[in-house]
């Protein structure tokens, strides 16, 4: 036993050189610790890289604390660096856009009722580019304190898709003028607006004059000309307010909001010497003018419909071509 208890275990030396104890109890939760912090360093490369595909990034705020932890992509959608940017909620709101801060705001105290947080808005990046995002988010309170924990997403380029399409909904494709659909649901809102707060509002409709001939003697484009030009004109010069639509063919509208009887009958009036003033060029370098002519009219009464406004504007518009065309009808004052 003595000659055994002096003698070098070489084996055993070796074992423990290599940190291996086969009869230490700890080894085995250490190889299983380190496993495990592989898993989770994969793990966590993975949502990484799942998170920059889907651009969508994670955090969690503690309301009562002013504390905020945004994973790394947050800090990308914001433009910011996370070595030298500290996410809080101030700092956050400092980012949204000022037009959207109200919402923000409201979706985060509504959350603390629904317990969820869901709102789109656009944010200011350090270098000014705006961009817009989609939070989505749960209210789990912890005792005293108030936590979201959400995801962020940049949806910047469906919102630019969405704008693109709902103007394309609205615009006349050769003039750039909005639409007939759109002229209607402006009509009725503006009808609307007329019944509760009685706002002055007039509709100009407004008609080629013999523009058949213009095609027929210039040819189909020579007239498309014209309908581009002149709509250009009515863009420049009309006030950002009014509504000026291309309603089919050659037959044009003007929504004016704000505007009486008398302010639209010269609204009319100068769109049609805007028009009468211009030279047109057809394709063969032959130079020809045109003239258009207005029938206006305005809400009046308590009984006032989209259709009954059209209509009198239309009357107007007819008895100014029956009367010799290049003029403007209006409503009687008193109708
Ligand atoms: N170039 C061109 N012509 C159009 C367009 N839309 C409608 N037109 C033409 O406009 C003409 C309208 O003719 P009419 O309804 O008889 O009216 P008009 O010749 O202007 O006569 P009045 O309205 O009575 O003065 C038709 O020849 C249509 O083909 C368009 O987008 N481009």
């Amino acid at each position: 036993m003595k000659g055994s208890q002096g003698r070098i275990d070489h084996e055993r030396l070796t074992r423990e050189a290599n940190g291996r104890f086969p009869e230490d109890p700890c080894a085995e939760i250490r190889r299983e610790l380190e496993q495990a912090r592989e898993e989770i360093a994969n793990l966590s490369r993975t949502l990484q890289r799942i998170q920059q595909i889907a651009r969508m990034g994670y955090w969690r705020a503690s309301l009562k604390a002013n504390e905020l932890f945004w994973s790394e992509v947050v800090y990308d959608i914001f433009g910011v660096n996370p070595d030298t940017f500290t996410p809080s909620i101030r700092a956050f709101k400092v980012m949204v856009h000022p037009d959207d801060l109200e919402s923000v705001e409201a979706s985060m105290r509504r959350a603390q009722e629904t317990g969820s947080h869901d709102v789109e808005h656009r944010i200011v990046r350090p270098d000014g580019e705006v961009r817009w995002v989609h939070e989505l988010a749960d209210y789990v309170p912890e005792g005293d304190e108030q936590i979201l924990i959400g995801t962020v997403r940049d949806i910047t380029e469906q919102k630019r898709l969405e704008l693109r399409l709902r103007q394309l909904s609205r615009t006349d494709e050769l003039t750039g003028l909005f639409n007939r659909r759109y002229f209607m649901q402006r009509l009725l809102q503006e009808l609307a607006r007329y019944r509760r707060y009685g706002r002055p509002t007039s509709v100009v409709l407004f008609d080629y004059d013999h523009f058949k001939r213009i095609n027929d003697t210039h040819g189909h484009p020579a007239g498309d000309q014209v309908l581009v030009t002149v709509s250009k004109l009515l863009r420049e010069r009309l006030r950002t307010n009014d509504i000026p639509a291309r309603l089919g063919g050659e037959e044009f509208a003007l929504l004016l909001p704000e505007t009486g009887l008398e302010e639209a009958v010269g609204v009319a009036e100068k769109v049609r010497q805007l028009v009468r003033e211009q030279t047109f060029t057809s394709e063969e370098g032959r130079r020809f003018e045109t003239s258009i002519t207005c029938g206006v009219s305005a809400f009046h009464g308590t009984e006032e419909t989209v259709e009954a406004i059209l209509h009198r504007a239309d009357q107007n518009l007819y008895e100014g071509k029956r009367a010799g065309r290049n003029r403007v009808v209006a409503d009687e004052p008193d109708r």
